[in-house]
């Protein structure tokens, strides 16, 4: 299947200069959303993960229906002040600023098999600051899934060496 086709391209959102790429339009097509999830589950299931982990907003989006299919656990990384319990937390580097995730400490047993799952990988700083959550965390990183890699900004040089499952380059 043709997913790029599937994802809209919005000029100069949400700033200038900035193609946004859009998965609303791969969202609401059934055969689009299938497709994507059964394809992330069979490229994912050599990593043999316990727990799949998501980045607010898209990475839920996608992250919770593999982790469904996988049969295996969904846990939230959330934007600030979001989670009710005790939280690790990371920051990274945006354009103008730092931002931070934040995940539950008592999310996953220390030594858990984790595959970090978003929407998109720019610069690689979201997905790197997921990762240093779960270092803190005790867990074992065993894989990146994206459906969009931006190649042209570099963002897998910014992770840990292990698998990572894009389906859709630019
Ligand atoms: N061009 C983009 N289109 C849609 N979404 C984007 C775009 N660039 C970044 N994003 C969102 O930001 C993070 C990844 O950015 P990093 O620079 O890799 O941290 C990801 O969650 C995208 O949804
Ligand atoms: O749109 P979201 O919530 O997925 O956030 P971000 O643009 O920070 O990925």
């Amino acid at each position: 299947m043709d997913l790029k086709s599937l994802i809209r391209d919005i000029p100069d959102f949400p700033k200038p200069g900035i193609m946004f790429r859009d998965i609303t339009t791969l969202l609401s097509n059934p055969q689009g959303l299938s497709y994507t999830i059964d394809s992330l589950a069979e490229k994912c299931s050599a990593v043999s993960a316990d727990y799949v982990v998501g980045m607010e907003s898209r990475g839920f989006i996608f992250g919770a229906p593999l982790a469904y299919k996988m049969g295996i656990g969904f846990i939230p990384v959330r934007k600030p002040g979001k989670l009710p319990g005790a939280v690790h937390f990371a920051e990274y580097e945006l354009e103008y600023g730092v931002d931070r995730l934040e995940m539950h400490r008592d999310a996953m047993t220390s030594g858990s098999r984790v595959l970090i799952v978003d929407d998109l990988i720019a610069t690689g700083g979201t997905a790197a600051a997921t990762a240093k959550l779960l270092e803190q965390a005790g867990c074992e990183l065993v894989g990146f899934a994206f459906i969009i890699e931006l190649q042209a900004l570099g963002g897998r040089q910014k992770l840990p060496d292990v698998p990572i499952v894009t389906l859709v380059e630019y």
